[in-house]
């Protein structure tokens, strides 16, 4: 990337607040807890343990019954983002911003092209939206809204020129960013070939869009139509879709804002077997509220609501999707944070269908887990590490510079208060939109302090962030967590594919399939292979190496089974036709 605004960091803040110790606290991080202290020099950890040794003048805070943990990592933001009309309330100063008083000291946004537009193009126009801004790093996923080769060459170049390992496929949003099959999974195998990672929105976007018409027809057009046009079965059909067309790509997958139980579902079921893995993404939203809302009789506080896949109706849902959280059953927490405000939400008075999807999250959503699911004795501390930080960090392969606290790794961190007691309200919540899905949510647990890249940018409770202190990660391709060890192959198609050469003279040639029968007697063939009772009457008869060897049909051979077959690699020479 060469066009973005070159940041300027002031000089009064470059020198300045360069050493810090975090005393007395409990270290957490995914794989474990201890009691350490942490020093950090320039934005890094630089020592772990206690009774550090450590230069005067450096700010100590005192982390006494205190959890220090890695700062959130929010795979799922949706700042300055225009759609279906509508542009998010919260731009990207007003959205890190709101993000690092939540404790999140890492983003991951999305980069969404209109329909052919250079995918390029729409990364320039993120990033000179971004950098100026951001309060804390973050990194870009890319959509692929439409298909052509361009897009492959803009994919290749996203990867190797610009660190963007990661793209999003549309299953839903008929007739603006939705892929067919086939578009699908051929970007699923460019994203194979570049070591990317291929996201889906998971949703039937064919039968949302008749759905969508009946509703209409019959007179529901408030909120309520967008869930009733859109229920548990049409995300779980295309979870499962989804993970079939990439098992068929051989590709990795990662699905985002997973909301129902039959989806969480269908990707356990596709996990079993799936091999390179699928992830799954959940929301804030799942686990702090739920799809009761859509009913509310105020058009305000029900389209507030609306985000896609919806919120579920049935009550049982968040603590499901927590359980599957702390089962491994799903691997990350977002907050698809996309706030319109309600002049936004308005466009869709008289039609659900054109209210502006997304809803707040990015802020609240570390307190909501650990209201829901630490305190509950769901998950412990480690696991909420694993959720919020830590996966994301592994998957995007950002690990172990972010997600995990360690000496040399990047020094964000939280001081997490876990007695700490609020009330979520949007009267006092730092993000720009008007409204707040967890109104009135008390949480016990909130960050005291939130340190980003060595700077206390939340200090005990007093936000002091710095606009364009934060910078764009490049997230190499290839992350060892993803492609780690071998891609196996797993399709027919995938196995070392090749054409059966017919021989039109009666010659046999390679990929035909011999008959052992008396008439091969001395011929020598080639064999890339046979079948197991084959292979068993074959090394009888003294072949070793099955794979590749060429040998001559014996007299050993003959007449064991007329059945028996040798795929030929090399035609035999100098046999005459007609004997087959
Ligand atoms: N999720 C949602 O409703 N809005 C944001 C766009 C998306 O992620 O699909
Ligand atoms: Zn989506
Ligand atoms: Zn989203």
């Amino acid at each position: 990337m060469t066009n973005a605004p070159v940041k300027k960091v002031p000089i009064h803040l470059q020198s300045s607040q360069n050493r810090l110790l975090i005393k007395n606290g409990r270290v957490v991080n995914d794989d474990g807890m201890e009691e350490a202290d942490v020093y950090i020099e320039d934005g890094i950890i630089k020592q772990m343990g206690r009774n550090l040794i450590i230069p005067g003048g450096t700010r100590v805070i005192d982390a006494t019954g205190k959890l220090v943990m890695p700062g959130g990592i929010d795979p799922h933001t949706h700042f300055e983002l225009e759609m279906m009309g509508g542009k998010t309330a919260d731009d990207f100063y007003k959205g890190t911003r709101a993000a690092v008083a939540g404790g999140t000291t890492t983003v991951m946004d999305f980069v969404l092209p209109q329909k052919g537009q250079s995918l390029l193009e729409a990364y320039s126009n993120w990033r000179s939206r971004a950098d100026s801004k951001v309060c804390c790093d973050y990194a870009l996923h890319v959509g692929v809204t439409w298909w052509s080769p361009s897009v492959k060459k803009e994919m290749e170049q996203l990867v190797n020129e610009h660190g963007v390992n990661s793209f999003k496929m549309f299953m839903a949003y008929k007739d603006a960013w939705m892929l067919d099959d086939y578009q699908l999974m051929v970007a699923m195998e460019t994203c194979l070939e570049l070591r990317a990672l291929p996201q889906v929105h998971a949703e039937n976007g064919s039968i949302i869009s008749r759905n969508t018409e009946k509703l209409l027809a019959a007179g529901v057009t408030g909120p309520e139509g967008h869930q009733l046009s859109r229920d548990e079965e049409v995300e779980a059909e295309a979870v499962t879709r989804a993970c079939v067309i990439a098992n068929q790509a051989n590709s990795p997958l990662y699905i985002v804002h997973m909301m129902s139980k039959s989806a969480v579902q269908a990707l356990r079921i596709a996990r079993t077997k799936q091999r390179p893995p699928v992830y799954g993404e959940t929301l804030a939203a799942t686990i702090g509220t739920d799809g009761s809302h859509y009913k509310n009789a105020c058009f305000r506080h029900a389209a507030a609501h609306v985000l896609s896949p919806p919120l579920r109706p049935d009550p049982s849902t968040p603590e499901a999707i927590l359980q599957a959280l702390a089962d491994d059953d799903l691997q990350l927490i977002g907050s698809d944070n996309c706030t319109f405000s309600e002049k936004e939400k308005e466009l869709g008075k008289n039609n659900f269908s054109k209210i502006p999807n997304g809803v707040n999250g990015v802020e609240d959503r570390m307190s909501v887990l650990w209201q829901k699911g630490v305190n509950s004795g769901i998950m412990d501390p480690c696991r909420f590490v694993a959720v919020t930080s830590a996966n994301a960090a592994r998957i995007f392969n950002l690990w172990p510079q972010k997600g995990r606290l360690a000496v040399n790794s990047d020094a964000d961190i939280v001081v997490w208060d876990p007695r700490l007691e609020r009330t979520i309200t949007a009267a006092n919540h730092k993000q720009a939109v008007d409204f707040n899905i967890f109104e009135g949510l008390r949480v016990v647990g909130s960050p005291q302090y939130v340190v980003v890249n060595g700077r206390v940018c939340f200090d005990d409770g007093e936000l002091r962030v710095v606009e364009g202190l934060g910078k764009y990660l490049k997230t190499e391709a290839n992350s060892p967590f993803v492609y780690g060890g071998e891609v196996p192959s797993r399709s027919p198609v995938n196995e070392a594919p090749h054409d059966i050469e017919r021989s039109t003279n009666g010659t046999p040639t390679h990929g035909d399939l011999l008959l052992v029968s008396k008439q091969l007697e001395g011929m020598s063939v080639t064999s890339s292979g046979c079948s197991t009772p084959t292979g068993r009457k074959m090394r009888e008869a003294g072949v070793r190496n099955l794979q590749n060897s060429t040998f001559s049909i014996s007299k050993e051979m003959e007449g064991l089974d007329t059945k028996t077959s040798v795929r030929v690699r090399n035609p035999p020479g100098g046999r005459s036709s007609g004997l087959w």
